[in-house]
This record gives C-alpha cells, structure tokens and sequence, in this order.
C-alpha cells in the first residue's frame, strides 16, 4: 500500500471532490461520519464523556462534526475549540454553526484560558491539528496537548497526533500528543513507522473515506508499505519436476572462534526458508559444530583455525551470504576484499561485512551490484555517517544504496528496505525479535530467497516480511522475552503456510 505525502492527500482531496462532484464539506462529513460509526460501534451509547479538543481547520473541522454526531446519539459530550489562529477554514465555520443549531455551546479555549479538567475515565477525542501542522505548536498549546498527555484518558486522535508533522521530526517533542490510538483517514502515514516518530501512536486504524481510486493508483510514491497483498505477488511457487539445482546452491561465509553459532543460524534458515543447497565457509575450528547442528549443510574450512582467511570455493554459488561472526582481523579484512573483488554476483552483506567495509570504503566499488547490505542502526551509521533524524536517515541510505546500485535493508521495528530512490516499509515483526542471532537468521532467509531466484529486491522485502511473520508466529507460542532466533526459524514453515491461509471470514462464507 502506496504511503503518500501531505501535498499528495491533499491533491487526493480535491481530485474525489472534483470527480464525484461534492462539496469539501460533504467529504468532511463522510470522514467524520466514518469516525462516529468507529466510536459508536464500540461504545455503543456508553454514559462515557467524551471530550472533544477541536482546533480551527478542517481537522477540528471533523471534531466538529463528530461532536455534533456523537450529540445526536444522546452522548455526554464536551467540546472545546482550540483557538490558535483567526484563519479558520469555511468548513470548521460551517460545523461549528451546525454544532450550535443542535445548541451545543463549545467551551473556546485561548492562550490566557484554564486547562479544562480531564478525568481518567474520560475519553479525549483529538483533533486540533492533523495534517495541516506546518510549525511548532504555540506554547500555551504545547501545554494543553501535555495536559491532555497527563491526564490518562483513553485519547483518540483524529488523522494524526496534532503536534506531530509528517515530513520532519516534531520542532518541540513534548508538543505531541500521545495517541492511545489514530483513526487515520484511509492512507497511513510514514511518521507511524519511524523510531523516532512512531513513539506517538500506539495503535492505529484506516477509515476509507473513498478517496479517489484513480488518483491514488496513478500517484507514484517515495514509500510504501508491505503487508500480505504486497508480499503474495512475489512468492515464486515451487514447480513438480523440479530439483534441488532448481532452488539454487547458497555459500555462507562466516564466523570465528567463539561465533559460530551465526553460521547454524544463517545456514539452517537459509536451508530451511528453501535454498536447494547450502554450504557453509568457515574457519577449521567451526567444523564439527557446523557437521553436527546442520547435518545437510556442507562445509568447507580455511586454512585457519580461529578466523577466516583466504576463501576458495570448489564451486560457483548462486549466492553468497557473507560477513556474519567473522570479525575484523587483518587477514579476514584481506580475505574479504579479494573475494568481493572475484566474485560478480549479488551478494547479502551482514554484520562484520559491513563493518569492514565501513572501515575500508575503497571496498565498496567491489560489492557486486544489486548486493543486499542488511545493516541494523548502528552499523548503517558507520556505513553512512551520522543523521540527525530519521528522514535525513532514509535520505541518505537512499544516495548511498543509489550510488552503489545495492539494496539496503534498515533492520529495526518497521525494517525499511530502501532501493531506487523507494522505501518499503515492513508490516510484521515484534520486539521479541530483538535478541541475539535474529539478524542471522534474516540474512540466511535473503540469501535462501536469492538462491531460488527471487530478485534481490523482492528477496529483501519478501525475507523481511517473512521473517517478520515467523516471528510474530513464534511469539504467540513463547512470549517476547523467551523468543530465540532458532524459534524464528522453527516457524518459517508456518509462516508460508500463513501466508496462504484464508481469512477466516472467507472460509465461513465458502463452507
Ligand atoms: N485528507 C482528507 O482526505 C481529508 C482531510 N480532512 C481533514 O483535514 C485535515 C487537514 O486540515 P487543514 O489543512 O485545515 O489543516 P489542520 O487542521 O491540520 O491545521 C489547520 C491550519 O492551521 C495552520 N497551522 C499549521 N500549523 C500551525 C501551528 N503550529 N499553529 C497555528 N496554526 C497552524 C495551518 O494554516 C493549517 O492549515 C486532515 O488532517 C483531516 O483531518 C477531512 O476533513 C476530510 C478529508
Ligand atoms: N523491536 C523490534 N520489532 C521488530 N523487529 C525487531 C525489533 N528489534 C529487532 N528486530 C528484528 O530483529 C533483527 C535483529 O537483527 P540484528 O540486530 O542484526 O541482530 P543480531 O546481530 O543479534 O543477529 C532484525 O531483523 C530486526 O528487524
Ligand atoms: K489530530
């Protein structure tokens, strides 16, 4: 699903005004309505009060009118207009006078006003700001949206946080409100995904507002975000009379004395997300351990015994994955770099890998084009200096993965897989998965997936996914805490199989 910009909802707006022939109000009005039925559906006539902080655009536009809804259904309501400008917009006028035909008188709220009392069990109703907010909030707002931050009520922001920008880390970070969860309309938005920006939403829904279609298929974008119907295009069946040449021979190159276990990782999950074959690289003391843990592995040593040097394989890989657990030993660093220059064909680079190279950037002419680089955060900041903030982050992975011709995967919460100027957004995964060997496993998958003859890109977006899925599945038996990268693996069968599952509704239908 396509993550479009502020300029580009906008521009969506007017397009399904122009097209269907409305008025800017009566989408106002399906929006909001959208937004009643969410509430009403769940709360359904609850003697809850609601309180409603509107703000002077069209965001507080659509509090209005969800004010004026909830009114009708014999809600308790309270709304305050948060009045941080004169330049209110026509359709925030036009509802707040419908507001007062139905003699709702809204509390109006100024830079000398007090703080409204919130209570707990109250539920706060957030539309001050969405995606309009173009500078920093005014202080005397910044302290109402940390009023309502201390408060403790169950807050429902309308379209985004208000204080929260879409294009830029926030001017003043305690200016935000923090949504216990963001009913966005239809499109979501890239600062719910950002470490640094996705602090503010806990949880978040779309409510298609029917926006146009044609509009939205047309737009190219600079992100998007994966979820299954992005991720089931790619999946490249496995064919009747095929063989295991068919799925690719994959080379794991890695570990040193005391790292080994990355190698099990990386291999077993390469093996087991479908490479045909899988040989392992290492140095002679991994030898029995690899022989022993992954009986269908095959192995080959160097010369040494605690680290790897020289790498000469009796064979042409499909793919390598290299650089986990080698560490950064002269001869390893050496080894490594008449290696990158031998061989021609995609690579995945992880961990040490990418260290070495950001040690000797002269390497990086020698990475085979279209190499997936699979970095976490800190060894991207090695690799491409220092940000500061998360947009500055994406903007410069995507020159350097421009520069090079590589595909760089930006592992975290949300992995990013960033390649021709694009970002895809990943959907699955958990915070159990931050534990040791995780990223192993991700590089064997990317390179299992390579080996079988998924793009390099695709390989990286489906692997992240998947592995991201295998996870969550994991997690559901073990809980985050006791999550290890070996139960990742143990569940990448069933994440296929999840993949494929039909929804349950759709079987109820069909049986
Ligand atoms: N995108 C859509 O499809 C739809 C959008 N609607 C709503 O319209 C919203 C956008 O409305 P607006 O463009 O009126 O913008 P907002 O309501 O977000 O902000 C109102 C205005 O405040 C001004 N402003 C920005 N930052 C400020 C600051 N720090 N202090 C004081 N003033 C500031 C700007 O001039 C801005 O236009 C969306 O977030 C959504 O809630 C819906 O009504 C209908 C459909
Ligand atoms: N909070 C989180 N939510 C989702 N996925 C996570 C989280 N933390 C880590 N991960 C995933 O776990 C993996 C960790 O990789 P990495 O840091 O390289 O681990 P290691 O070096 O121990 O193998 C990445 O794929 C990352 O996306
Ligand atoms: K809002």
């Amino acid at each position: 699903m396509k993550i479009f910009s502020a300029d580009q909802i906008y521009q969506a707006d007017k397009s399904t005004i122009k097209k269907e022939g409305i008025t800017s109000d009566e989408l106002m009005e399906r929006a909001a309505t959208q937004l009643f039925d969410w509430m009403h559906s769940r709360l359904r006539g609850t003697q809850v009060t609601v309180q409603l902080f509107c703000g002077i655009g069209n965001n507080g536009g659509d509090g209005l009118v969800l004010a004026r809804k909830l009114n009708e259904h014999g809600y308790s309501i309270k709304v305050h207009v948060v009045n941080y400008s004169d330049k209110r917009s026509d359709d925030f006028l036009l509802n707040l006078e419908r507001l007062k035909d139905g003699k709702v008188w809204p509390n109006f709220i100024n830079e000398e006003s007090d703080l409204p009392d919130i209570s707990p069990n109250d539920i706060v109703v957030d539309a001050i700001f969405g995606i309009g907010l173009n500078r920093s909030p005014d202080e005397w707002v910044g302290n109402l949206i940390n009023h309502i931050n201390a408060s403790q009520a169950f807050t429902l922001s309308v379209d985004v946080p208000s204080g929260l920008p879409l294009d830029r880390v926030p001017w003043e970070p305690s200016f935000v409100v923090r949504a216990s969860y963001v009913l966005t309309f239809q499109l979501p938005k890239l600062v719910f995904f950002l470490p640094q920006t996705g602090v503010y939403v806990n949880q978040w829904e779309m409510l298609d507002i029917g926006l146009d279609r044609d509009y939205l298929n047309r737009t190219q974008t600079h992100f998007e975000l994966i979820g299954r119907p992005e991720v089931l295009p790619l999946y490249r069946p496995r064919l009747k009379f095929s063989h295991k040449g068919t799925y690719g021979h994959s080379l794991i190159v890695g570990g040193s004395y005391g790292k080994i276990g990355a190698v099990q990782l990386a291999c077993n999950s390469c093996l087991t997300v479908g490479s045909g074959l899988v040989t392992a690289f290492l140095p002679k003391c991994g030898y029995d351990a690899m022989q022993t843990a992954v009986p269908e592995v095959m192995v080959l040593t160097g010369s040494r015994d605690r680290n790897i040097s020289g790498i000469e394989v009796p064979f042409e890989p499909t793919v390598v994955g290299i650089g986990i657990g080698i560490g950064q030993d002269d001869d390893t660093v050496s080894a490594f770099g008449a290696f990158l220059k031998r061989m021609g064909t995609p690579m995945v680079i992880d961990a040490d890998g990418l260290n070495i190279l950001s040690h000797k950037p002269d390497m990086l002419k020698d990475v085979p084009e279209m190499s997936v680089l699979t970095p976490h955060p800190k060894e991207l900041e090695r690799l491409i200096g220092k940000w500061s903030s998360d947009f500055e982050k994406l903007e410069k992975a995507k020159t350097f993965a421009a520069k090079y011709n590589v595909v760089i995967v930006i592992k975290g919460a949300h992995t990013i897989t960033i390649y021709n100027g694009k970002g895809y957004v990943n959907t699955t995964g958990n915070p159990g998965m931050a534990t040791a060997g995780s990223g192993d496993v991700l590089m064997g998958m990317i390179t299992g997936l390579m080996a079988q003859g998924y793009s390099s890109v695709d390989a990286a977006i489906f692997g992240v996914y998947l592995h991201g899925l295998a996870g969550d599945l994991g997690v559901s038996t073990t809980g985050y805490e006791a999550l290890r990268a070996s139960t990742i693996i143990d569940h990448i069968g069933k994440a296929y199989a999840e993949l494929f599952r039909q929804p349950e509704m759709e079987q109820n239908e069909n049986g």
